[in-house]
């Protein structure tokens, strides 16, 4: 069957320079150039059909649109290395910012600016034979990530009210923040966050700075070295809509699974293992090690602790060869630790509380390095992933462009 399209929409500078991370990946992962020409066009796999839309020049282009109220930082996508992938149609700017100003983004410039916006994105809706839904990625402390998408987000539901609208959202983090109204505007966010989207993954820059510290050898984190880490977590989370499985899902399951009441849909997010490039070919981790390294709050990508709670869904996505018994002992295991509480009632109905997604293959390839992927390679909210890309996340983006063949 063939696959569903799904569109990505990055809003404000967060947004956008996430954006730079995602695609990276993806095209790496894909097997897609700079320039959006393949690698080897191998028309059996079509795992690339979701994310790029193939022109009849045999061109990959992202189906994608970022819109910022001020331009240096698309600009920078537009003047860079892969410049050439994107649709210039995609890409979407004001002239100036909305000032970390939620009201300016909502109410005063963003305004100006929405009509065009939805034309954009109607656009390339219109490109899918049958559109799943959209991907969303903005930072709820901004103005424009804040106040231009809560607006947006209002036509956009309105416009495409069978859509599923997911999203990934940078969320303020206190010892990080570099704006004094953030968390004003992140309340304000929120609140229309609640009526107009299905499911919103959230993550804060605290959580995912410490970890690169820790655990990933990096002593002085940017903001390239945190998106390439969310870019990994988006590209997991969104594998099984894009490669074979035992079991894929489509965006709408990650509701089902994960949403216990519709006003109640943000889940966080924890990722395993982290292992840095220097020591990725020296440890193998079985499924039992993932499992549990994904209930470890310090590999979640929001800072506070679920001991103190109960969890009320979860889903763990496992990536690679990994077998349906090892993951169902590593469950049993979870579920008897006093720790990790799950709550005994269960809203939407689903008898147990912890749903196992299946596996998926991984493509076998590394398109940068020629060199085979490793075996388990796992993904989720609540989970989990060994990936032996040789890539490595702490480094800088230099380092790491692909070698075009
Ligand atoms: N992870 C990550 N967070 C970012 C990045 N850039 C900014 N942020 C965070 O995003 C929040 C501010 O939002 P921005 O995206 O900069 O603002 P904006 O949406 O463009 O809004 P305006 O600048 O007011 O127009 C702060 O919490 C920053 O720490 C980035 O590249 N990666």
């Amino acid at each position: 069957m063939p696959k569903r399209e799904i569109v990505q929409i990055h809003i404000g500078q967060a947004g956008v320079q996430i954006a730079n991370a995602c695609w990276e990946l993806y095209c790496l992962e894909h097997g897609i150039k700079v320039d959006g020409t393949l690698y080897e066009w191998d028309r059996s796999d079509d795992s690339y059909s979701p994310f790029f839309g193939i022109t009849a020049g045999g061109r990959a282009v992202p189906r994608v649109v970022m819109i910022d109220l001020e331009p240096t930082v698309i600009d920078e996508i537009r003047t860079g290395y892969y410049r050439h992938l994107f649709h210039p149609d995609g890409l979407l700017t004001g002239k100036e910012d909305a000032a970390n100003n939620y009201a300016r983004g909502k109410y005063g410039i963003g305004r100006e600016m929405l009509e065009l916006a939805l034309d954009r994105v109607r656009k390339v809706a219109e490109e899918c034979n049958n559109m799943e839904g959209f991907i969303l990625f903005r930072a709820f402390g901004g103005g424009t990530g804040g106040g231009f998408a809560a607006l947006f987000l209002e036509h956009l539901a309105g416009d495409y009210r069978k859509r599923s609208v997911m999203e990934f959202a940078v969320f303020p983090a206190p010892r990080v923040s570099t704006i004094i109204v953030e968390p004003y505007n992140a309340v304000l966010t929120t609140n229309s966050s609640i009526e107009n989207e299905d499911v919103c993954f959230v993550m804060d820059n605290e959580a995912v700075y410490d970890i690169l510290l820790r655990n990933l050898d990096t002593p002085r984190p940017t903001y390239t070295n945190l998106n390439r880490l969310l870019g990994q977590v988006v590209s997991a989370v969104t594998a099984s809509l894009r490669f074979e499985g035992q079991v894929n899902v489509d965006l709408t399951e990650f509701q089902t699974n994960l949403v216990p009441y519709p006003r109640i849909h943000f889940p966080l997010i924890t990722y395993a293992p982290f292992i840095p490039a220097s020591k990725a070919f020296h440890e193998s981790l079985s499924v039992a090690q993932l499992t549990n390294a994904c209930f470890e709050p310090a590999n979640q990508m929001v800072k506070c602790d679920p001991r103190k709670g109960k969890y009320m869904s979860c889903c763990l996505l496992y990536r690679g060869d990994v077998a349906p018994t090892d993951v169902n002992n590593a469950i049993t295991s979870i579920k008897s630790k006093r720790s990790i509480g799950f709550v005994d009632w269960c809203p939407t109905g689903f008898k147990s509380t912890l749903r196992f997604l299946g596996g998926y293959k991984l493509p076998t390839t590394n398109y940068s390095t020629g060199r085979r992927l490793g075996a388990h390679h796992t993904s989720c909210n609540h989970a989990v992933q060994q990936y032996r890309h040789t890539r490595s996340l702490g480094t800088d983006l230099e380092e790491v462009q692909p070698v075009v063949l």
